[in-house]
């Protein structure tokens, strides 16, 4: 398992998010992430994820597939509208390109999902990474309105539509994937039998300003996702890299996104579900020298109260329920406190 365990602390760390990271000019100490535990890259390495297209016949053992080594893999042909695509990276851009004191009339609030600042991940460290997000679990009218008091309606029309359209598309997604296993619909017992499986939705927009000595930042550290699964614009810039853990020798491979694709993630709570027949996927973005990146995962949790565990055909006469059932507000805040020791946590013996 890898950690980054140079960076293991035991309190919860309050950081200072009225930083301004496009005016600094030097990477200073409390940036500089010292990642000396971690597996090297794939500098010379032709490896690529999973492409997978979603009007492929074969979809379902594709997608079991990837979900059951990789954990990510590309998708194309999924019919969501370029322009609707383009109209999300404008309004990023956007918002991150206000000025701080603007940005922050949207700050995440203590115990708040929603809201701008730094990934709430970050608790855990000492260090602040060479990001910014901005999480939107409902609908962003209040925060928006806080930031442009007489136009708020565009950015808001916009996050509305694409978190509906991400909703269709990972239930769609989530389908196949438990078909690769056999689940069916009448399997999850907190889903009417319809055709969306219901669930919770979050869209998050992450920020990487050009960063003086990317050698010594980080973008995001390496994390695995926590919900079921992730829909991730990565943008055309590049910075995303996921680790190749199925193989003896574990490895970073960059992303080299097929135009047009969206990254799929495997997410702790499906890698429960599923007993850990998928499992999720570790993943850390770098910084550049010379642009900055814009990103927006669309993340796909359960519905709010149901508890999550294994579920029982996957579960083995032998081997039984490999993790207890937990709620994802429950593993989310399990997640900032613990970092990738979370799952770990929910192992039964
Ligand atoms: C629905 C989610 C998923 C969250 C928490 C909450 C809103 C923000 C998401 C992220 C985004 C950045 C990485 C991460 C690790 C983080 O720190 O914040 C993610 C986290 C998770 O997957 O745990
Ligand atoms: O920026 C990226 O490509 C990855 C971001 C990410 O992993 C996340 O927000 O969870
Ligand atoms: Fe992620």
């Amino acid at each position: 398992m890898v950690s980054v365990s140079g960076f293991r602390t035991h309190t919860t760390h309050v950081h200072d998010n009225n930083q301004d990271l496009s005016s600094v000019q030097e990477v200073s100490d409390s940036f500089t992430w010292l990642l000396d535990d971690l597996p090297p890259g794939d500098s010379s390495s032709v490896e690529t994820i999973p492409v997978i297209d979603l009007t492929d016949p074969d979809i379902v053992n594709r997608i079991g597939h990837a979900c059951q080594t990789w954990g990510v893999f590309q998708i194309t042909g999924h019919g969501v509208p370029v322009g609707l695509i383009d109209r999300l990276e404008l309004q990023g851009r956007r918002f991150f390109s206000l000025p701080i004191d603007q940005k922050l009339k949207a700050a995440r609030r203590p115990g708040d999902l929603s809201g701008y600042g730094q990934a709430p991940i970050l608790s855990y460290f000492e260090k602040v990474m060479w990001s910014e997000g901005f999480t939107m679990a409902e609908s962003p009218a209040n925060l928006a309105c806080q930031v442009w008091p007489d136009d708020y309606t565009e950015f808001c029309d916009v996050m509305e539509e694409y978190k509906k359209e991400m909703k269709a598309l990972a239930s769609k997604i989530m389908w196949l994937m438990l078909s690769s296993l056999v689940i069916c619909k009448e399997d999850l017992e907190w889903s009417e039998p319809t055709e969306e499986l219901d669930g919770s939705a979050v869209l998050h927009l992450n920020w990487y300003p050009r960063c003086p000595d990317p050698s010594r930042a980080i973008g995001m550290v390496p994390h695995t996702d926590s919900t079921f699964i992730t829909i991730l614009y990565p943008s055309s810039t590049a910075g995303l890299q996921v680790l190749q853990a199925h193989t003896a020798q574990a490895h970073w491979v960059s992303v080299d996104r097929v135009p047009g694709s969206l990254i799929i993630n495997v997410g702790d709570l499906l890698h429960i579900l599923t007993n850990g027949r998928f499992r999720s996927s570790l993943h850390q973005a770098l910084v550049n020298q010379d642009k900055p990146r814009f990103s927006a995962p669309f993340f796909f949790g359960p519905p709010k109260d149901t508890l999550i565990g294994p579920l029982i055909k996957l579960t083995d006469a032998d081997k039984g329920p490999l993790y207890r059932a937990v709620k994802m507000d429950e593993y989310l805040g399990l997640k900032k406190k613990h970092y990738q020791n979370a799952l770990n946590l929910l192992k039964l013996a």
